[in-house]
């Protein structure tokens, strides 16, 4: 018997983030392994029209959760959705919930936030700042609060090259930040956005370093972790290969590249690709909350959850493989034949990008308006490629992350936890988890049936013509100009043509004789 599947058995356990696709791979791990846990309160807001319980039901009767169904038949009991919205005091949280959440709560897995890299500073501040401090001081007042995990990321001080398994101090302290966002307006703060983040590539891993302040400075008695997981990319083996659910990271790129969308990309082809697979980081959160209610570390200990120091794979082999499987298993209807390079060079990535990018787009648009549709294409683009330029400080830097605590961890596990929340990613076959990744994306992400396979080949083949057709002809149009205007260039034509007259007459010469 699992020792952690048995901790949380009859356990309280509160969740902020549910919702998000880190929260749902947690949720399912818990209820499929610790079916007896007491109940899961998760913090919901209503979203796009959906009302809590329309989202818990949409939850829980997604794929994700079919084998959690087997195990655990009164699912819908165990959760208790309560209403909140984090960027509000209190959370908005009624009398009688937070009095339940206060008095209940046996431990806290606090995964909300926001991870756009574009937000404004104030709601990333109010979100991954604000919220964790009140997160905080509900804690210290929940008697039966056992361990607090806070999740970070492993890019929180990606100014730095090596990164320890410490908590490194920000040049402003949070909370004078956060009592300036309340008088300033957002003009101001926009000016001075940039001299505060300083050397950090985006307000999300500056505001999750703030968070990490934030933890330590009001972390009280409290038994405390900090995880920081790298890219968290699809799930590996559990419940089912290839799971995912968001465009964030990864993901985006690879429907774009799929779709023939995106033709290049600027990156360090030798770069670290540390992803790391959301069930590695669900199983390495849950041996944690074990290991912090019941060693009770003396300090706030953090984990990294990463790949690259011990299976690493580069963006290369990543790229290679994400092609090579789109070969064999094509997304539906693409724009064009997915095929795309990664490219080091400022000037030769402007290059594609004019010529690979936005031309299409422009022709495609001319197309669109000649047949008397909106053009869309350009303005697609325009995103696409703000979004890659967003990702391009990840994909160009390698960072080296100690893990010496997650490894000390692994090591208190028995054989059987081992098993069970496996986080030791040197097992990770890269090949296979890319296949399954891409796969994933098809299934899950952009719903594609498996059996419009053979259809979609099909459009490959026409579109690998129709490529090659367009080559063929620009190539003799551009001949043909070059021809009229340089003497040069019709001496060489004038060889090549003479040279194969001859070349022929002599075959045509020799196969005579023979006969
Ligand atoms: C050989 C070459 C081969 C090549 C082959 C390729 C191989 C693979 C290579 C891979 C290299 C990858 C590198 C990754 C590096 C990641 C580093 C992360 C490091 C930090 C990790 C972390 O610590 S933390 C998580 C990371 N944090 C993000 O990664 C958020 C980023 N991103 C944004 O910050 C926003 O994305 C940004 C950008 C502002 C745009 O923002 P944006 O507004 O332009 O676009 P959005 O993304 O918001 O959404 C656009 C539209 O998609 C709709 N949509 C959303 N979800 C949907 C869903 N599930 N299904 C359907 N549709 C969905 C949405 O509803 C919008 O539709 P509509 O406009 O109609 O509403
Ligand atoms: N994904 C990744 O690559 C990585 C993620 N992380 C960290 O992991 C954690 C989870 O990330 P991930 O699951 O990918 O992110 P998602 O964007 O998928 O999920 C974010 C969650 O936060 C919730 N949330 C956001 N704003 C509010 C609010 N005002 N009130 C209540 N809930 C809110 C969202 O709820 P709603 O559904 O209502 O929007 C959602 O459940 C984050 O802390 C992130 O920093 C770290 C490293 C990498």
């Amino acid at each position: 018997m699992s020792t952690i599947a048995a901790f949380y058995g009859g356990k309280s356990i509160l969740i902020t983030g549910a919702t998000g696709f880190l929260g749902k791979v947690l949720m399912e791990k818990l209820f499929r392994t610790s079916p007896d846990l007491k109940v899961i309160y998760i913090l919901v807001r209503p979203k796009a029209g959906q009302t809590l319980q329309q989202r818990v039901f949409q939850i829980l009767d997604s794929k994700l959760f079919e084998k959690v169904k087997e195990v655990c038949p009164n699912v819908h009991e165990k959760i208790r959705a309560i209403y909140a919205d984090l960027n509000q005091n209190d959370f908005a949280i009624s009398k009688e919930d937070m009095q339940e959440l206060l008095s209940c709560t046996n431990i806290i897995f606090h995964c909300a936030a926001t991870v756009r890299f574009d937000d404004t500073l104030r709601h990333a501040v109010q979100l991954n700042v604000t919220a964790t401090r009140q997160l905080l001081l509900m804690a210290s007042q929940m008697p039966k609060l056992e361990a607090f995990i806070h999740i970070s990321t492993a890019y929180s001080n990606c100014n730095l090259k090596h990164i320890d398994e410490v908590i490194y101090p920000c040049p402003v302290e949070p909370k004078k930040i956060i009592d300036s966002l309340e008088w300033l307006d957002d003009a101001i703060i926009d000016e001075i956005t940039p001299k505060l983040i300083r050397d950090w590539p985006n307000i999300y891993t500056y505001t999750k370093a703030l968070g990490e302040m934030v933890v330590q400075q009001e972390s009280r008695n409290l038994s405390i972790a900090i995880i920081r997981p790298s890219i968290v990319g699809a799930t590996w083996q559990e419940p089912f290969p290839g799971w995912v659910d968001n465009i964030n990271g990864p993901n985006g790129i690879i429907i774009a590249t799929g779709k023939g969308f995106l033709r290049a990309i600027k990156a360090t082809p030798m770069a670290v690709a540390d992803v790391i697979p959301v069930d590695t980081v669900v199983n390495l959160m849950l041996a944690v909350g074990w290991y912090t209610a019941v060693h009770r570390p003396k300090s706030t200990l953090v984990y990294h959850i990463t790949s690259g120091n011990m299976n690493p794979c580069n963006w290369h082999k990543m790229g290679v493989q994400v092609l090579a499987t789109f070969e064999k298993i094509p997304f539906e209807r693409p724009f064009r034949r997915p095929n795309a390079n990664f490219t080091s060079n400022s000037f030769t990535s402007q290059y594609w990008n004019a010529v690979s990018h936005r031309a299409p787009a422009i022709i495609y648009d001319c197309y669109l308006r000649l047949t008397g549709r909106k053009p869309r294409m350009t303005k697609l683009m325009n995103r696409l490629l703000r979004t890659v330029s967003m990702l391009e400080y990840f994909i160009n830097r390698s960072w080296e992350w100690s893990t010496y605590n997650t490894e000390m961890l692994m090591s208190e596990l028995s054989p059987e936890d081992q098993r069970v929340f496996n986080f030791d990613v040197r097992q990770l076959n890269w090949l296979e988890y890319i296949e399954n990744y891409v796969l994933g994306v098809k299934k899950y992400l952009l719903k594609e049936d498996m059996a419009g396979i053979p259809e979609a080949k099909q459009r490959l083949k026409r579109l690998r013509n129709i490529h090659y057709l367009f080559n063929t002809a620009l190539f003799l149009i551009a001949w043909r100009l070059l021809i009229a205007r340089s003497q040069m260039a019709r001496n060489v034509w004038f060889f090549i043509v003479s040279f194969c007259y001859k070349f022929l007459s002599y075959f045509r010469a020799s196969s005579t004789l023979k006969v």
